[in-house]
């Protein structure tokens, strides 16, 4: 699929398929090369990591196991209020676990902030995070991110796991939407 394919609904696209894979080579590599001997658990946040989880794991050579979580923000009625819900919590038992949470954006901070207190508290022996995207300058919150994608400009971006009203997660690019289809 490419930009024709969705028509004038998108923008720009910010970061190609070419791009993604090169990262996800890297990033792969690295987790290996970290826990090397050691137990691996993945932790996917749904739904729009599942995209990165899926290519991110099977570039591993580790053996890891898979798990996920469904959290949704509410409290003012805007996204990431900070106040998150547990919609689906995980099967698997934290304790003396190494965990990476998988994301696929630090956007506001929030989410992730909330995610890795509310695991720690679980008794794992680590907890770190791999995230393909991070706008640092929407951050409110401190996030300590070990595997990083790209570091992209503070604009709504869909694809690659990433919706707009459940639109356009499955473009295996990054891109931003046009303003008439948000109203702008
Ligand atoms: O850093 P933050 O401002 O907290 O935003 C990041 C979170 O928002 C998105 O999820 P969303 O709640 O839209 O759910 P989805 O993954 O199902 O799209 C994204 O997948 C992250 O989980
Ligand atoms: O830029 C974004 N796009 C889609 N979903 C999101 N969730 C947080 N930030 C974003
Ligand atoms: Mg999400």
């Amino acid at each position: 699929m490419d930009q024709s394919d969705v028509g004038p609904d998108l923008a720009e696209i910010l970061l190609s398929e070419e791009q993604l894979t090169k990262k996800l080579d890297e990033l792969a590599a690295q987790i290996d090369a970290d826990y090397a001997g050691k137990d691996l658990l993945l932790v996917g946040v749904l739904k729009g990591a599942v995209m990165v989880m899926a290519d991110l794991s099977r570039r591993l050579h580790h053996q890891v196991q898979m798990d996920w979580m469904a959290v949704s923000s509410y409290g003012s009625g805007t996204r990431s209020s900070g106040v998150v819900r547990i919609l689906k919590d995980l099967d698997a038992d934290l304790t003396g676990r190494n965990v990476i949470i998988v994301e696929d954006i630090i956007d506001s901070g929030l989410t992730l902030s909330w995610l890795v207190s509310n695991l720690r508290s679980r008794g794992p022996e680590s907890v770190e995070i791999a995230a393909m995207l991070r706008k640092p300058d929407a951050a409110q919150a401190d996030v300590d991110v070990k595997y990083l994608g790209y570091d992209i400009p503070n604009e709504f971006v869909v694809g690659y796991g990433l919706d707009y009203a459940e639109n356009y997660r499955n473009l295996p690019f990054v891109a931003t939407l046009a303003p008439h289809v948000y109203g702008g």
